[in-house]
């Protein structure tokens, strides 16, 4: 009797070590949700124009003023070689410099774009022009005005840990991918998020090269935080350029007057030439604020104390359960994904990415995603880890032991009854008691198919959501791997 009334108890009024927990946990989750919102994912700048730099410039210092951009290309029918500097000569004759632009206009094809499994062309949604790069040749490169290593710091830093030599594929390339031609008064693109190339293409770059025009907007969107380019004030005398990670939402408003011709390169992590990557590139973890804040958050007797695991759903698109996701991930990690996963390994902390699967969803019955995690509250006693309501979670979420490849099975789940994962040995995975998550799933992937017998018998798919679960050691052994 009396232990079931000291359990009654201690249930309706949790401990202040409990209530100080939950606040932490409500704290992680805004940093790290703000610290989407504020992660870099797009960034831009500008190459000006200089009409007496040398198109060969023998410095090896990277130049900053660029000559003026030539285009070549030959002419549909007659075949003949054309030739376009960009900006328009203003002491040349006016007439024959327009006409060599009409020119470059009149050869392009209507540009196509990505709808469902289809590329189709329709003036609604996308009018503009395009020549694709085997068609013509063009003397910008983007390695030439630092514009790589720029969009490498600010899109891809790095870990600047042990690991970092064990995780090579920290660099980008760019590869030409159009020549694209926007004209006034009407040519837009609506928004739309770019088709990744290959799964290790990780954004794009858009440059956008020096021509008169007006309006055009390129508006960039990730999680409701929004950039926008209006490059027309400076369309004439330099080039503007732009790179995002390929799950931004982007659109280009309408251009009202001119041409806006840019060149777009698909952006790939690469391996560096000569192995690692020399430090000064970087971007260091503990210039994260997050940083500071685990690092004094894991110093604190009071918080795990017996250690435990902080899973966090990834806020980026990645091709997790493709075949390439071993080598994939973690390297390929982006914005608020790679700070946490950064600041984590430089804490000296274990973190992994792992699918999860959220069993209800292949279990019959009508469970709604959502509602599950509005509601998820965390353990208000991390001595109690294993307490009621995140279990109620962790019940229903299954961890696979690694990053599984989509797999097709010859499992079947009969009516009404639940389909055993582990009856299968290629997706591994279990339940993990004890974590605590943050934030929600974002990106669902097919992660398995398999028969299931209803009314008739069809195929069902099991989606899968990357995570990092990061294991907190217990206080003690955590306290020496903070840096005094
Ligand atoms: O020209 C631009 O600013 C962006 C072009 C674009 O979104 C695309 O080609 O997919
Ligand atoms: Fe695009």
């Amino acid at each position: 009797m009396a232990s079931s009334s000291k359990k009654r108890s201690k249930s309706a009024v949790p401990s202040l070590t409990g209530l100080a927990f939950k606040k932490i946990c409500k704290q992680l989750e805004a940093f790290v949700v703000g610290k989407k919102a504020s992660a870099t994912f797009v960034c831009g700048g500008l190459v000006p124009i200089g009409t007496n730099v040398a198109a060969n410039s023998k410095s090896s210092k990277p130049i900053s003023v660029s000559p003026p951009v030539r285009i070549c290309w030959r002419t549909d029918g007659d075949n003949i070689a054309r030739e376009l500097a960009l900006p328009l000569d203003a002491n040349a004759n006016p007439q024959s410099a327009s006409d060599d632009l009409r020119q470059l206009v009149a050869v392009c094809d209507p540009a196509s774009f990505g709808r469902g499994q289809q590329d189709v062309i329709d003036p609604e949604y996308r009018k503009a022009g395009k020549l694709d790069p085997e068609h013509f040749f063009t003397s910008f490169h983007p390695a030439e005005f630092g514009i790589l290593p720029n969009v490498e710091q600010v899109l891809l830093p790095n870990f600047n840990t042990e690991a970092q030599d064990s995780l090579p594929f920290r660099k980008l390339s760019a590869e030409l991918y159009k020549l694209n031609v926007y004209s006034g008064p009407s040519g837009l693109f609506r928004q739309h998020v770019d088709t990744p190339r290959s799964k290790t293409q990780i954004g794009s770059l858009v440059v956008c090269l020096p021509s008169q025009f007006k309006g055009g907007d390129l508006v960039v969107n990730h999680e409701g935080r929004q950039v926008v380019f209006d490059w027309d004030q400076q369309s004439a005398s330099a080039s503007q350029w732009a790179a995002f990670y390929s799950d931004c939402e982007h659109e280009i408003k309408t251009i009202t007057e001119g041409e806006r011709i840019t060149l777009t390169y698909n952006l790939y992590i690469t391996e560096p030439v000569g192995g690692s990557i020399p430090p000064s590139m970087i971007v260091d973890p503990k210039s994260f604020p997050l940083y500071g804040y685990l690092q004094e958050l894991i110093m604190e007797p009071g918080f795990m104390q017996k250690g435990g695991a902080l899973g966090f759903y990834c806020s980026h698109a990645y091709p997790h359960a493709s075949d390439e996701a071993p080598m994939l991930l973690p390297r390929a990690l982006k914005g608020a994904d790679l700070v946490l996963y950064s600041v984590f390994k430089s804490l000296g902390i274990k973190v992994e990415v792992v699918p999860v699967i959220q069993e209800d969803d292949f279990r019959k019955g009508d469970y709604d995603m959502d509602e599950e995690y509005e509601s998820l509250e965390y353990d208000s006693n991390p001595k109690d880890s294993k307490g009621k309501k995140e279990d109620d979670v962790n019940d229903k979420l299954l961890v696979g032991d690694k990053l599984h490849p989509y797999i097709t099975t010859d499992m079947t789940e009969e009516f009404g009854e639940t389909l055993n994962l582990n009856n299968n040995n290629r997706w591994k995975c279990k339940h993990r008691r004890g974590v605590i998550w943050i934030g929600s799933p974002a990106h669902g992937q097919s992660a398995l198919s398999y028969l299931a017998y209803g009314n008739e018998a069809s195929i069902s798919t099991i989606y899968s959501y990357a995570a990092m679960i990061a294991k907190i050691p217990p206080f003690l052994k955590r306290k020496g791997l903070v840096d005094a």
